[in-house]
Formats: C-alpha cells, structure tokens, sequence
C-alpha cells in the first residue's frame, strides 16, 4: 500500500492519553509514551513527536487550532504527514478548523483519539493510533480528516455522535472519505490528482462567535443581548431553517438591528442529518429574501462554526462572507 513514509505525531492530550486520578481521567500520557502501545508501526513509517500542549479536549479552542496549523506550517516540508492525537469531544471542531486553516493539502493531516486511554487493556486506542499512522502512511491520503473506528472521515464532516461508544464518529451528509479493514485501506474517495499546486496555511479566526440553539417560545429579543458582544451569530433554527414569529415578529426585528450594524448572522439547523434549505417554507424563505442571511445548507454545526470563524477573519463584509461561506471546501458543502 503505501511506501515507507516520515511522520510527525503531534500529542495534545485527551482520553487516549489520559490516566485515573483522583479527580478523574486527565491527560497524563506523553507523545513518545503513545507510540510504545503501538511498536508495529515502525514496520511502514519513522515517526518524531511534537507535545504543544495536553488538555482534555474540552479546553481546546481557536488558539489551540492556530497553534496545531503553525506547527504543520513550520514542519511541512520535513514530513509526509502528520497525525494529531486530540480528544474526542470538540475533535470535530479541530478538524472542521484546520480543513479551512490549511487549504490545497497534499499531505495528510490525521486526527486520532479514542474512548478509552491506551494504558488500558480493553481500549479503541491502540487500533485508531495503528490505523491512523497507517492512513498517513498511505500515499493517496491528503488533506484534513479524523480516523476513528475504523472509519476516515473528511475533517469538515465528522460529528460526534456517541459520547460512549468506539464507533463515536459519523460522517453527515457525505460518504466516508475510507475504510481501514485489517490493515487495508480501502477508499471511497480518491481525489488526490484534483489538487495542484502549493497548501495554502491561514494564520487567524475570528472566535467572536455565538451560536444560538432556538426552543419553541425563545423571543428574539435574545439577540438584542447578544449585539454587542459578538462579530456574528450563528442561529441553530428547526428543521429546514426558519424563524418563529410568535405575532411580534422579535426575531425580523433583532435580525434588522444585526445586519444593519454590520453584523453576520448564519442560519444553520438542529436536525443532524440532511441539513437546511430556508428556501422551502414561509418562515425561512421571507428572512432569507429580506436580509440574505447565509445557511449552512448540508454542512455539519462544526464546520459551520470553524467556517464562520475563518470566513470572518478574512472579511466581516456581508457579501465577501457570503462568498467565503459558500465556498466548497475539503468537501464541506454539496448543497447550494
Ligand atoms: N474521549 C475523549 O477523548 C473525551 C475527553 N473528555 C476529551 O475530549 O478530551
């Protein structure tokens, strides 16, 4: 499969690298400690290590994603590919963050962690460590994606949606980028020829973000208090997308007041699967019309946050935003 490769493993923490305390699992387990669960490994890649930081993902943020993208930068030419062991629970925005922070990748970037920490006898770790060193080993693999459960995932699709289970990982609203049976990987999606030419690494967000999840009952008026504090905010409506009147129309009103002052409001929906379309009733179509209001279409909650982060970084112009935001990118948007 893939010829013997040069790879760095960047550790930052999380249950695959964590021990019991007596105040709970926390990350205790080193970048180099990890690598000696899985010593098969130096039979198809060379692997150096990296320990920028060690936080229960929980902590990790849009500084923590800026720092993984700088390492990758300052160390791309020195290696094939690189593998980032990260917590499970904000994974899914790691990886939505660094598909739009390093762009025309040819070289993989994998995200791996597990359920279980890797000391344990019973434990997922050992086998997604195995399998994803083995996915960066493989000469068609490119671009942002987690490996977990046996599945390889585009890195602007994945969500968690098992907080407990091996298999915590699905890929919304697109296939599986492969599989790794044994050791076998077998793609679905194979398009490394598609990118020429040089990565592109961006070097900022704007975490000035909120999202807003709505309950039958919630007033617009929420936004109102929100106006000051934030650069955009992202609404999570129902279903296909839309806004409730409730006969005060608190919602159009919030929504003039944001957009006029120059703020981006994203449109996005709670329903995991199959995503928004504001365009088919009523009460998405009229707020569409009036205030343009981009959604997130059949893109994941996570990307759409990482994307609206990086999209306003680069502009807080509605129209320029717009079309950020409805750029195709490391395969996050179909549905336009
Ligand atoms: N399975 C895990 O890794 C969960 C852990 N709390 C984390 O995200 O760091």
């Amino acid at each position: 499969m893939g010829s013997f490769s040069k790879l760095l493993l960047i550790a930052t923490g999380g249950t695959i690298a964590s021990k019991y305390t007596g105040s709970g699992l926390s990350p205790q387990i080193s970048a180099s400690e990890l690598l000696s669960y899985v010593p098969s490994v130096t039979e198809f890649c060379e692997i150096d290590t990296l320990q920028p930081f060690s936080l229960d993902s929980t902590n990790v943020r849009a500084a923590q994603w800026l720092k993984l993208a700088s390492l990758i930068e300052d160390n791309y030419e020195k290696y094939d590919g690189f593998v980032i062991c990260h917590g499970t629970d904000t994974m899914a925005y790691t990886a939505a963050a660094l598909s739009y922070l390093i762009q025309n990748n040819l070289k993989p970037v994998v995200i791996t962690g597990s359920q279980k920490p890797i000391d344990l006898a019973i434990t997922d770790a050992r086998a997604n460590l195995t399998d994803s060193l083995r996915f960066a080993a493989n000469d068609r693999a490119h671009g942002v994606n987690i490996v977990f459960g046996g599945s390889v995932i585009a890195g602007t699709r994945a969500k968690k949606e098992r907080s407990k289970s091996y298999n915590a990982f699905s890929s919304i609203n697109y296939p599986p980028i492969a599989v790794i049976q044994e050791n076998r990987i077998i793609f679905y999606i194979d398009d490394k020829d598609r990118i020429t030419g040089e990565p592109v690494f961006y070097r900022t967000l704007n975490d000035n973000v909120f999202l807003l999840k709505l309950i039958p009952g919630c007033s617009g008026q929420i936004l109102e208090t929100l106006f000051d504090k934030f650069d955009a905010v992202i609404i999570e409506s129902f279903g296909v997308g839309g806004l409730p009147d409730y006969g005060s129309d608190s919602f159009r009103h919030a929504i003039q007041r944001l957009v006029s002052a120059g703020k981006i409001v994203v449109m996005a929906t709670q329903v995991t699967h199959e995503g928004s379309d504001m365009s088919i009733y009523q009460v998405g179509k009229v707020m569409k019309d009036e205030f343009a209001l981009p959604e997130s279409y059949d893109m994941t909650l996570e990307a759409t946050v990482a994307k609206t982060m990086w999209a306003l970084a680069r502009s807080t112009d509605a129209a320029a935003f717009r079309n950020l935001f409805y750029q195709t990118i490391n395969h996050d948007l179909l549905f336009r």
